[in-house]
């Protein structure tokens, strides 16, 4: 069976130069370009890349994609930082080019996906919630893309099962003391030398707290989610917004 061609954008960043060894080692896959900022993306038509991992920056994201997109690359993205308007503007040009796939995944790791999934599962048996996601001060973004995703998984999920607003009695406070409200919960994101991701989910409920939590320890963490994406999103044309679409979760 012929080989996977991928290229890596941000080929020279944490998470790409990580991406990078693990392309290689991969038995199903051939590295066929790796880009960083100032290198063209000609690279990847003239090696005839079929899916492009995208790990760079959320100012360079949409530039990357427009590139791909239009040649018919699929792409695999982990770079965060994703607002309304730059998402319809990717299914904008995903609807010029049927048949090309996009996969974002804010979070490639096992262990984060499941946190969401558990989380989704958890939301409306309590009555409060709060999430703390923990970086490393490089980060650009903050909230974190999985922190603003697990926000949006649990807010659906209250929603769905008719929660009312959690309370909170708060009428004075110092600007950003309560974190950021992302769907209705409080996301609070520390910067802190020595970490790399973490993130906690507070549920609480009248004596008692339940708490979810993740740590990717290193970035060779996310590298299976990585391949997985790699190996799957040429089956799914369109924008597929998250790993679990590739794993079966179950209920
Ligand atoms: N989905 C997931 O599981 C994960 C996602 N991430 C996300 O991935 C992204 C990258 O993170 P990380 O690797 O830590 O960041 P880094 O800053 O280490 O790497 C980003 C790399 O992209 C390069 N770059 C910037 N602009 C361009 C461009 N226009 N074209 C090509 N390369 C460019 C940077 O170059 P230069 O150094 O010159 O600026 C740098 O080498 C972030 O958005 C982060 O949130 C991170 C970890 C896990
Ligand atoms: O920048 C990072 O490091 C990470 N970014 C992603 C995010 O914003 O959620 C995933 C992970 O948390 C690491």
């Amino acid at each position: 069976m012929s080989k996977l061609r991928v290229a890596v954008i941000g080929a020279r960043g944490r998470m790409g130069s990580e991406a990078v060894r693990a392309v290689e080692a991969a038995d199903d896959m051939e590295l066929v370009a790796a880009v960083g900022r100032g290198d063209s993306l000609d690279a990847l038509t003239e090696a005839k890349a079929q899916v492009a991992v995208e790990l760079t920056h959320p100012d360079a994201v949409m530039g990357n994609l427009a590139f791909c997109v239009e040649r018919g690359i699929h792409a695999v993205v982990g770079t965060t930082g994703w607002t309304e308007e730059r998402l319809a503007e990717l299914r904008t040009r995903l609807a010029d080019s049927p048949g090309t796939g996009v996969l974002l995944a804010p979070n490639f790791g096992i262990g984060a996906i499941l946190s969401m999934h558990f989380a989704r599962q958890a939301a409306r048996f309590f009555e409060s919630v709060e999430i703390v996601e923990l970086h490393h001060p490089n980060k650009a973004d903050a909230p974190s893309g999985t922190a603003v995703r697990t926000a949006e998984v649990i807010a659906g999920a209250r929603r769905a099962a008719g929660c009312p607003p959690q309370p909170d009695a708060t009428t004075t406070a110092l600007e950003g003391a309560r974190g950021a409200t992302v769907d209705g919960i409080p996301v609070h994101a520390v910067r802190l030398r020595g970490l790399v991701a973490h993130q906690e989910i507070l549920f609480g409920e009248e004596g008692e707290v339940f708490t979810i939590r993740h740590d990717a320890m290193n970035r060779a963490s996310f590298m299976p989610g990585v391949l997985l994406g790699i190996r799957r999103i040429g089956e799914r044309p369109g924008l597929t917004q998250g790993l679990e679409h590739f794993m079966d979760l179950g209920g």
